[in-house]
């Protein structure tokens, strides 16, 4: 995949340099590393630390602030009943499959995507057409399956191939059986033969407390926790509808086979939204107007399953009339999504928004959009926008009681009518017993149509005949003189109903490291010369401060200009070693730091300083307050570099890169 990638400026990508770099510099490394470390974790260092901040901030600017959500932090230890109610004890797997002789276990889906993929690999070579080798890092886990040979395949096999692979998330275990049956998929390094998918849950799991009697997860996403307090979060927003919680936290899954560095983890942090939305209506939006001219690149299902990657953009507003896209709500946050992607500093041609297969979708999702980024492991789901519906609120309640509904005055009040029941409850007492509270339950719970024949019945035969489970032999009849069935009209003042639910799912370390790769290049004829050009909103650090030399005069001069960035809260660092000040630039374009302030003999003699720009290399000369304000307005990203170096006078006294 690498081959087809280029960076910003067209040249070709080279992810092991770029890997390489993030690890060097202390991006991030694999977690427990001197004791041979643990697939699937990995720590972060300073500068990942500061990206991930800045993204997060901006996260909370763009989204919580704009929007004014409610922010919570919510308990990554859940008790077992809360995540058995929302399905995820039963539901939350991934398809695995064994070789019962080596004990290896394999993910299923990846499996076949890998063993589809090298044979396709093998076909292109057998046909002559060049295919560019991925530079092995020797550090890093072999892929499972190696060089597959140079066999040419069928033109129809190819095709086959070619659309197993553009589905490859919507098959289930039964259907990926079936596949490595049909072409003949066994364990890559023996060629052993796989026992058939079977499920495995991704959650991990704990006890809570001493007496080992509470069993617990690690919560495998931030959501439950919201609509746990759904009622709280409804009474402190007034009761007006609609609204949005929102959280930022970890959260823990037990991937089978954690892969493609940050990409693929096992703890990792997500950023979550819930609007909650009247279902009547269309899930209108207030806000919409304000982006219904974003153009996005928009996958449906019928385009995927015709094979096809990429289609023309379309303004969502487009979109949401035609019904390509369900409904205002869900529209607006995919909007909202690419506007916050492309702030901080993902690839305009590299976003994609991937509707889901029907079998593809969660357990409790009506309809939901991936925002993808391309990235040299392919395209990659980094936002998942789902539309939940009523799910989660409703199981809670029916599981709890608690009310989990909004309640609304009519505008009108609505005359419904309909068939009520009356019981005798004097009469009705002595004659059940102990079952008496089942059998009024059951009552309660009779559909309309149901009530509507009882009613005929009760007039003919003077009695009912209703199914009470676990009472007598589930069938109970109930006398005329205990119940009455009649139609009557009932007045409602109060509307009541049961929110459904928008959510964007962000995975913040999947964004970093996409981030990364759409940021990176080298610079000319240098390859050595990586350079990472984050906006300078996002960038970890966002100023260097370079002294010319260790020349005494200069340190005075390097406290006042760390002290005033400081004060404007603009973070930098000092690089004065005894490296050239163009290597010293050099390591710090690594870093992905946009701004550099040089301190020379001429800042001695008139307290002016030389302020240069990243990706440019551009030099400008200033006084600190001048430098500080153009300092100021170019991280907070009200301006560009070219918006501000045409009013300051170039500087080119001095060679630095
Ligand atoms: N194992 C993981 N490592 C890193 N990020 C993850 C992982 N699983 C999910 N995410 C992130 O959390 C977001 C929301 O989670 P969601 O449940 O929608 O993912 P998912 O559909 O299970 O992902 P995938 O199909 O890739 O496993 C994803 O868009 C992704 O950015």
């Amino acid at each position: 995949m690498s081959k087809e990638m280029t960076t910003k400026d067209g040249k070709p990508f080279d992810r092991t340099n770029l890997e390489s770099l993030m690890k060097r510099r202390l991006f991030y490394t694999p977690a427990f590393d001197i004791y041979g470390g643990v697939s699937g974790l990995y720590d972060y260092g300073p500068p990942g630390c500061a990206l991930t901040n800045a993204i997060v901030d901006i996260w909370r600017k763009h989204f919580v602030l704009k929007e004014n959500m409610l922010e919570v932090d919510c308990t990554m230890l859940t008790p077992y009943e809360v995540l058995k109610t929302s399905g995820h004890v039963d539901k939350f797997a991934d398809w695995m499959c064994k070789d019962p002789k080596t004990g290896e276990i394999f993910r299923a889906d990846h499996l076949v995507e890998e063993v589809l993929e090298a044979r396709l690999k093998g076909d292109k070579e057998a046909r002559g057409i060049k295919v560019e080798e991925e530079k092995e890092d020797p550090k890093k886990k072999k892929k499972k399956v190696g060089k597959v040979a140079a066999v040419k395949l069928e033109d129809a096999v190819v095709q086959e191939y070619e659309e197993i692979l553009a589905k490859i998330d919507n098959y289930n275990g039964e259907e990926l059986g079936l596949l490595m049956k049909k072409y003949d998929i066994k364990n890559p390094a023996t060629n052993g033969e796989l026992e058939p998918p079977v499920a495995f849950n991704l959650m991990f799991q704990t006890t809570i407390g001493p007496s080992s009697n509470l069993p617990g997860y690690l919560r495998p996403e931030t959501a439950q926790g919201q609509f746990l307090n759904f009622a709280k979060l409804l009474e402190f927003n007034q009761q007006s509808m609609p609204f949005a919680s929102a959280s930022i936290g970890k959260s823990f899954r037990n991937e089978i086979s954690p892969r493609a560095g940050l990409l693929r983890v096992r703890e990792f942090l997500m950023a979550e939204i819930e609007h909650f939305v009247d279902p009547e209506g269309g899930k209108k939006h207030p806000r919409f107007e304000e982006v219904k001219d974003v153009e996005l690149e928009l996958l449906n299902r019928e385009i995927q399953l015709a094979g096809k990657t990429h289609v023309e953009t379309t303004k969502i507003g487009k979109a949401v009339e035609t019904g390509l896209v369900d409904n205002e709500t869900l529209g607006y946050f995919l909007a909202r999504i690419q506007l916050f992607l492309l702030r901080i500093g993902a690839d305009p041609k590299k976003i994609r928004f991937r509707q889901h297969m029907a079998n593809e979708m969660a357990h409790y999702a009506a309809d939901c959009w991936d925002a993808e980024l391309l990235t040299s492991y392919g395209w990659i789901e980094c936002v998942g926008c789902a539309d939940r519906s009523a799910y989660d609120l409703s199981v809670h309640m029916k599981k709890t009681g608690a009310q989990l509904v909004v309640r609304e005055a009519r505008k009108e009040p609505l005359k419904i009518e309909e068939w009520q029941v009356e019981l005798d409850k004097k009469k009705f007492g002595p004659k059940f017993k102990k079952d008496g509270k089942a059998v009024e339950a059951a009552i309660e719970a009779l559909s309309q149509d149901l009530r509507e024949k009882l009613s005929l019945d009760l007039e003919k035969e003077g009695k009912i005949t209703v199914e009470v489970k676990g009472v007598g032999d589930g069938q109970v009849e109930v006398p005329k003189e205990l119940i009455a069935i009649e139609k009557r009209t009932r007045i409602e003042n109060v509307r009541e109903y049961i929110p459904n639910v928008i959510e964007p799912s962000f995975g913040i370390g999947r964004i970093v490291y996409s981030i990364c790769e759409h940021n990176y290049w080298t610079r000319e004829n240098d390859e050595a010369r990586g350079v990472l050009s984050f906006p300078p909103t996002v960038a970890p650090t966002k100023v260097l401060i370079v002294p010319l030399s260790s020349h005494s005069d200069f340190k005075p001069f390097v406290r006042q200009v760390s002290d005033k960035l400081a004060d404007i809260g603009v973070s930098s660092r000092v690089d004065d070693s005894g490296a050239s000040i163009g290597k010293r630039y050099s390591r710090n374009d690594e870093l992905g730091t946009p701004l550099g302030i040089t301190i020379d003999f001429q800042s001695v003699k008139d307290n002016t300083f030389t302020l240069r720009d990243r990706d440019s290399t551009k030099q400008v000369r200033a006084s600190l307050d001048e430098i500080c304000k153009v300092i100021s307005s170019l991280v907070d990203g009200s301006k560009q570099w070219s918006d501000v170096a045409s009013r300051l006078p170039a500087f080119e006294g001095q060679e630095v890169d």
